[in-house]
C-alpha cells in the first residue's frame, strides 16, 4: 500500500519550510555557519522530538531555525523539501514560511525570500513541481508586527500567493489580525489561517468570517460544532489536515481516534499534509500510510483525499 500511496499524484497544502529542516541538515548548517548547538549529535536532537502540545514543539522549532542564516541556507532547506516532494509524487506544493522567525534575529527579509524563491523556481524548472508560496504571520506577536512584515513583503508581492497565520493558537484568535488581513486582501493576496488545531471552533468561525480565508489549516476541532460543520460542507471550505502532526502534538491521543475519514465521509473537503515533517515522523506519503494502518483508509478514500488536495490549490494549473 505504501508504494501505491506514494505513486498517487497529490498536492501538499500545509507545510512549514522551517519544519522540513531535518536534523542532519540542521547540523550541517550549524557547522557551515559556525553556530554552537545545545545537542551533541543528530541522535540526541531526534530524541528531543517528544512533545505534549503545540507550544513544546514550537519552542524547539524556533531554536532549530536559528541555524538558517544565508540565502544559500534557505535554498538548501527548500531544495531538500522539493526532492522529497519529487520522491513522493507531490506535483504541487503551497508551502509556508515565517519571515518573523528570521527577521527578529537579524536575518533580512530578502535574504530569506531570495533563497526560498530561487529553490522554488528551480523546483518548477528541473523537477516539474509547481508552487505557491504563503507568507505566514506569527500570531503570538502583535498585529503591529504583522503589519510591519506585510510592509516588508509588498516590494516582493509577486513571490507570494497568500498570507497565513500560525504559531501558538490559544489566546491568539484570528480576530487579533483582522486589520492586517483586510489590508493583505486589498493588496491582492489570498488568505489562509491555522484554526481549530488546539483552539476552539470559535476561532474557525473567526477565520472564515473575519479573515475571509480560502482554506482552514488543521480545523479538526470543527467537528465539535454542528453548525460550523454544515457551513464548511455547504461552502466546501477545504481543511488542510496533518494527521502525524496531530498525534505528535497530542491533539488526538492516538491515530485510531483521528477524525479525518469521518469528516471525509460527511462531505468535508479534507486534505492530507505533513505540517513539519522533520519533527513529526514523515512526509505526505507517511501521513497517508498512517491513515491506512490505523484507520483502515481504503484506496477509494485515498484517491478522494488526493483529489481534494488538487482541487483545493490556490494556484490553479
Ligand atoms: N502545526 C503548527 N501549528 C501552528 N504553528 C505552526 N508552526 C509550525 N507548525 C505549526
Ligand atoms: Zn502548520
Amino acid at each position: 500500500m505504501y508504494d501505491w500511496l506514494n505513486a498517487l499524484p497529490k498536492a501538499e497544502l500545509h507545510l512549514h519550510l522551517e519544519g522540513s529542516l531535518e536534523p542532519e541538515l540542521l547540523f550541517a548548517l550549524a557547522e557551515r555557519n559556525k553556530i554552537a548547538l545545545p545537542w551533541n549529535d543528530v541522535e540526541t536532537l531526534r530524541k528531543a522530538y517528544a512533545f505534549n502540545n503545540l507550544q513544546e514543539f514550537l519552542d524547539l522549532y524556533y531554536k532549530g531555525a536559528d541555524v538558517l542564516r544565508t540565502s544559500q541556507d534557505f535554498y538548501d532547506l527548500t531544495w531538500a523539501y522539493l526532492l522529497r516532494c519529487k520522491a513522493q509524487n507531490v506535483i504541487h506544493t503551497e508551502p509556508f514560511f515565517d519571515p518573523q522567525t528570521h527577521t527578529d534575529r537579524g536575518v533580512p527579509f530578502e535574504v530569506v525570500l531570495n533563497g526560498i524563491a530561487a529553490a522554488l523556481k528551480d523546483g518548477e524548472q528541473q523537477l516539474g513541481i509547481t508552487n505557491g508560496l504563503i507568507l505566514s504571520f506569527l500570531r503570538h506577536l502583535s498585529e503591529a508586527e504583522a503589519e510591519k512584515t506585510l510592509d516588508q513583503a509588498l516590494p516582493f508581492r509577486d513571490a507570494f500567493v497568500a498570507v497565513g497565520l500560525d504559531s501558538s493558537e490559544m489566546g491568539h484568535p484570528p480576530s487579533k489580525f483582522q486589520r492586517v488581513f483586510d489590508r493583505a486582501r486589498h493588496e491582492g493576496f489570498l488568505t489562509v489561517a491555522h484554526a481549530g488545531e488546539e483552539g476552539p471552533p470559535e476561532y474557525i468561525w473567526e477565520a472564515i468570517d473575519l479573515l475571509k480565508i480560502q482554506r482552514i489549516d488543521h480545523g479538526v476541532r470543527a467537528i465539535e460544532d454542528e453548525r460550523l460543520m454544515q457551513r464548511i460542507i455547504d461552502e466546501q471550505i477545504p481543511l488542510t489536515v496533518c494527521p502525524l502532526s496531530n498525534t505528535k502534538l497530542c491533539v488526538f491521543d492516538d491515530m485510531a481516534q483521528h477524525n479525518i475519514l469521518d469528516m471525509l465521509e460527511r462531505g468535508v473537503k479534507v486534505t492530507v499534509n505533513s505540517d513539519d515533517p522533520a519533527y513529526f515522523g514523515g512526509y505526505v506519503t507517511e501521513n497517508f500510510h498512517a491513515l491506512y494502518t490505523s484507520l483502515g483508509m481504503t484506496q477509494d478514500q485515498a484517491k478522494r483525499l488526493a483529489q481534494n488536495s488538487l482541487d483545493a490549490r490556490l494556484v490553479k494549473p
